[in-house]
């Protein structure tokens, strides 16, 4: 880290996370938005003090009692395959992380986004709006129930199309320590074809944004279920994401 010579400001050399291979760099220009969104001056460190780590959270209290359920959030099932995804937090130590908020957003069985600016034809779900919340208990654990999400077009390249995944977002100890990442699904034969899963150039890294099918927790004659761990920090570190709006 140095300092701005003009604006006294503590700048990281370059972008945050390039020389860090397990996470994507801002710019990866086979994936066309980052080419506009990717910042052209040097990160400003933003020190962790006091205002940044402290403030209220998300408490238990403030979680509805179906926000992990998104088959259960309106008043009939939503169409697809149900599945359970399950995993846990962990630090860079392998520590749980317990009573951390871990929200997801996903396209419905059809691929297709409940949101303004998705209108390619594929059917919306009445039943489904594919936002779910919940919070790590004590071991760090959290658990969704929801659709296996389809795969849609997205116009980056020649036909292009982006594997099935559900998005996460994480906070650590404060709204300040946000994580935002994508899960994907075992085998799926679009991974070769998808700039946002390549942009995490380590293979091994890339392995550990797939979940792994997990029959043990898999629900006779009710649900697949999907182990995806997560693990903020490290060697083992879960691929992150820039944190912005994209769906
Ligand atoms: O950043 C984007 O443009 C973009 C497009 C499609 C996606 O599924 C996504 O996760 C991001």
């Amino acid at each position: 880290m140095t300092q701005d010579t003009t604006t006294g400001k503590l700048v990281l050399p370059g972008y945050r996370r390039d020389d860090v291979e397990a996470h994507p760099p801002l710019l990866s220009p086979g994936y066309k938005s980052t080419v506009s969104r990717a910042p052209r001056q040097p990160l400003t460190y933003l020190p962790q003090r006091l205002t940044e780590i402290t403030g209220p959270l998300l408490g238990a209290g403030r979680l509805g009692e179906l926000d992990h359920d998104l088959t259960r959030q309106h008043d009939g099932e939503p169409l697809g395959q149900r599945i359970i995804v399950h995993g846990r937090v962990l630090d860079g130590d392998g520590r749980a992380v317990p009573h951390t908020l871990v929200e997801i957003w996903q396209a419905n069985a059809a691929g297709r986004y409940r949101h303004t600016l998705d209108n390619w034809p594929a059917p919306l779900d009445p039943n489904f709006t594919g936002i779910g919340r919940a919070l790590t208990d004590a071991q760090g654990r959290y658990e969704f129930v929801t659709v296996q999400p389809g795969a849609y077009p997205w116009r980056n390249h020649d036909n292009a199309w982006r594997p099935a995944h559900i998005h996460f977002s994480l906070f650590g100890r404060a709204f300040t320590q946000r994580l935002v990442t994508q899960m994907y699904f075992p085998g799926d034969p679009l991974f070769s074809q998808d700039p946002i899963f390549n942009s995490v150039r380590d293979e091994q890294a890339r392995q550990r944004m797939v979940a792994r099918y997990d029959h043990a927790t898999t629900r006779p004659e009710w649900a697949l279920a999907y182990e995806f761990d997560i693990v903020l920090r490290g060697r083992d570190a879960t691929p992150f994401e820039d944190e912005d709006d994209d769906e």
